[in-house]
């Protein structure tokens, strides 16, 4: 078998998406996502001018051999874009071993492990009132883990609060710049879970993403002023690029820390695992290198008690979710998988054989990731420059987002 074609459709019902589409000789296609908010373009070209021209004539079942000579071949190493390119090759490559044997990739992956994956729902509001609404419409829904983020009293345009039914960061043009006060948030944060904990006990799993605006000593005063309401996970508390800034968060707070979705190797988590500064590694399919790399990450994290909770944002497309769920499926160590519902116009444009049922998804018995791209459909929705916020202090001081 051959690759004969390898194609790039960017699309934007909504919001920008760029999918890999390969062919091959024996009729067999394979799509993977190379989707990187506000930089679409750059793996899009990446991937057309640099990634393509060496693929054509490659046999498609050499899945490890292309990706060593994409990744050691490419000189200059790892990095988003480069990693994002590798990922949607390696993805539609295993989406076409997949067909060809004519089964769901989960069971190309040592097969299930657990009768669904456990998914965690968005649910934010402008206030305590109106997030604590939201959880519980989640909790009506069946989810038995939901994400809660609220607007910061004295603050507008904080992090992960929808204007509209879908949560989407990036928007159209240039950067959206927002004030932050970590003395506000950190003053704040801890009444928005015990307002949830009171309402609605115990029992469901609460995370919170702190969404790397802290220090490390601020996180773990963050931490342990939330050790009561016994948060699933707090998120990016602090930049990771110093993986050994976790050790001080983790002197103070036994509340479990979940990193990684900026994340694009295991180089970037090594320490981290191997130190168990962590409990969650967030890397995801899109981001990280594809099936074959975040199944070594998920491995290495297997050896020190560490679980996946990969990225699963609606800037991440139905196929990085598609083939997320394949991988979360059959590894041991899932913890949860992030779940945000795409728009219709997405999901009207890459049918897709997973589903969600009570709170937990399954990737669906059709050979491969089980995702497709209306081509047509695709077409009527054309890129739409847009770009993440950015953040300051109250004095201009350029922070973290
Ligand atoms: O945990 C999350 O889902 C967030 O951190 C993301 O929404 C993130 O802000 C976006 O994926 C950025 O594009
Ligand atoms: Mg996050």
């Amino acid at each position: 078998m051959k690759i004969t074609n390898a194609r790039i459709i960017v699309t934007c019902p909504g919001r920008n998406f760029v999918t890999l589409k390969i062919e091959t000789d024996e009729g067999v296609t394979g799509l993977g996502d190379a989707t990187l908010n506000g930089r679409e373009l750059s793996v899009a070209s990446y991937l057309t001018d640099h990634v393509i021209p060496c693929l054509i004539g490659r046999d498609p079942q050499r899945i490890e051999d292309i990706w060593q000579y994409l990744y050691r071949g490419a000189y200059w190493r790892r990095g988003p874009v480069t990693m994002a390119a590798i990922a949607a090759v390696d993805t539609a490559l295993w989406d076409i071993k997949g067909k060809i044997a004519g089964l769901p990739l989960y069971q190309l992956l040592g097969g299930q492990s657990r009768d669904g994956v456990m998914v965690y729902a968005h649910a934010n509001g402008r206030d305590v009132p109106e997030t604590l609404d939201r959880v519980g419409e989640y909790i009506e829904k069946g989810y038995k883990a939901i994400r809660a983020q609220s607007g910061v009293p004295g603050l507008s345009g904080v992090y992960g609060i929808a204007k509209g039914k879908f949560y989407e960061p990036a928007t159209k043009g240039l950067p959206q710049e927002s004030v932050w006060s970590t003395e506000a948030y950190l003053d704040f944060v801890p009444s928005l879970f015990e307002a949830l904990r009171v309402k609605y006990g115990m029992g469901p799993h609460l995370l919170h993403d702190v969404h790397h605006r802290l220090t490390p000593i601020e996180a773990a005063r963050l931490g342990k002023s939330l050790e009561p309401y016994r948060l699933f996970w707090m998120e990016d508390p602090t930049p990771a690029e110093n993986q050994e800034a976790f050790r001080l968060i983790r002197q103070h707070t036994t509340t479990p820390i979940a990193v990684g979705e900026v994340f694009n190797s295991v180089w970037d988590c090594k320490d981290l695992i191997q130190n168990q500064l962590i409990d969650y590694i967030r890397a995801s399919v899109a981001h990280a290198g594809g099936i074959t790399h975040l199944r070594r990450i998920a491995d290495l994290a297997a050896l020190y008690q560490v679980r996946t909770g990969c990225h699963g944002a609606t800037d991440l497309s139905p196929v990085c979710m598609g083939a997320a769920l394949h991988l979360g499926l059959a590894i041991p160590n899932l913890g949860v998988q992030e779940h945000m519902e795409h728009s219709p116009e997405t999901d009207t444009v890459f049918p897709h054989s997973y589903t969600l049922t009570d709170g937990y998804m399954h990737p669906g018995e059709t050979p491969g990731h089980g995702v497709e791209i209306d081509e047509e459909l695709a077409a009527k929705y054309p890129y739409a420059p847009a770009a993440l916020p950015v953040a300051r202090l109250a004095d201009g001081t350029l922070w973290n987002w």
